[in-house]
């Protein structure tokens, strides 16, 4: 069979060429990426800060490198004029002549961080936007429908590459000769599922809604809802939300006690957002429990943000439980 490449896919997708050169930029910092955690161990890069390799040197933390990854691509490409990180306090601007710029990225460049040194899925996530060239700075906080595309890679057994433009997402798969090779044109989540993910640990802060709908589901066949359900927890929410993109389920990160003063745990620009534009582009839903996930308005570009997102029957079940409160 014919294997479609990332640069066939944006010519048949029409994807415009300004927004193609960029989506191809990420693609390479993430085979990159990719590439430096496969021998992160050997070569002294940890997940965590101020470890130390056998040889006794302070390792580089792969957060870090991968943020550096990120701007070594994403600065010669003379499309882009902001870069949102979330290793990066401020936003960074590049200077473009007259002509150039109108792109913005905000990303999670390495997100898992907890899986990061025991060889479990971790990924990164990004989100494209258009800002004016002149002033871009003062348009980064749009709410999640206005970004152009999206997507994540998620750095398992093999590397995937996802990405959604105009309503519709498909999945690439890292060859050995670097080049990402479309695996799935379309992908499609099932509206019903039996599988949920939350981390299970914080219970006692959970909210009422929440509560309920763990309660029920644990309850399978002798429950409310009349069937077994199964629960999956990898904590990378890209690996967790790779999975619903496969097979269906919902991934649940809401307000609770705990995260209620910070509005929550995920990041909206470079998680929720990215995310929230790939599951309802494929018949998904995406919600804060009160209200659509893409149309909440940002007010700084590290907001946090409530995220239940995945097949659309369950995340509508949680809502209602939500609309009870
Ligand atoms: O283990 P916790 O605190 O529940 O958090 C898990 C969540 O934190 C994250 O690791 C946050 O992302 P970062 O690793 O990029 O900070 C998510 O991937 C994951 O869903
Ligand atoms: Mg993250
Ligand atoms: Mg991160």
């Amino acid at each position: 069979m014919a294997r479609t490449n990332l640069s066939e896919w944006l010519l048949h997708r029409q994807v415009p060429p300004k927004l193609a050169e960029t989506m191809t930029s990420v693609a390479a910092a993430c085979a990159e990426i990719a590439e430096v955690l496969r021998t992160a161990p050997i070569e002294g890069i940890s997940g965590v800060a101020g470890t130390t390799n056998v040889q006794g040197e302070d390792q580089k933390q792969l957060d870090v490198v991968s943020n550096d990854i990120f701007i070594e691509h994403l600065r010669p490409n003379r499309h882009v004029s902001a870069l949102v990180s979330e290793e990066l306090e401020e936003p960074l601007l590049f200077e473009r002549s007259a002509d150039e710029g109108g792109l913005a990225i905000a990303c999670d460049p390495l997100d898992g961080s907890s899986n990061l040194d025991v060889n479990v899925t971790v990924g990164s996530i990004f989100s494209f936007l258009e800002v004016p060239a002149d002033d871009p700075g003062a348009h980064l906080l749009q709410p999640g429908t206005e970004q152009i595309a999206a997507g994540y890679a998620a750095y398992g057994n093999s590397t995937s590459l996802v990405l959604v433009y105009q309503g519709q997402a498909s999945a690439f798969t890292l060859d050995a000769s670097g080049d990402f090779v479309l695996t799935a044109a379309t992908l499609t989540i099932p509206s019903e599922s039996a599988e949920y993910a939350i981390n299970a640990a914080r219970e006692r802060f959970w909210d009422e809604a929440t509560r309920t709908y763990v309660a029920d589901s644990v309850k399978g066949e002798d429950g409310p809802l009349g069937k077994r359900y199964n629960m999956r927890w990898v904590g990378s929410m890209v690996a967790d939300i790779h999975r619903i993109l496969m097979r269906g389920g919902v991934f649940l990160y809401p307000l609770d006690s705990e995260t209620v003063a910070k509005g929550g745990r995920l990041r909206l620009l470079y998680e929720a957002n990215p995310m929230a534009l790939i599951v309802e582009a494929a018949g998904g839903r995406a919600s804060t429990g009160p209200g659509r996930l893409l149309e909440a308005a940002p007010s700084s570009i590290h907001q946090r943000i409530p995220v239940i997102l995945g097949s659309s029957a369950e995340v509508e079940r949680i809502e209602r439980l939500y609309q009870q409160l």
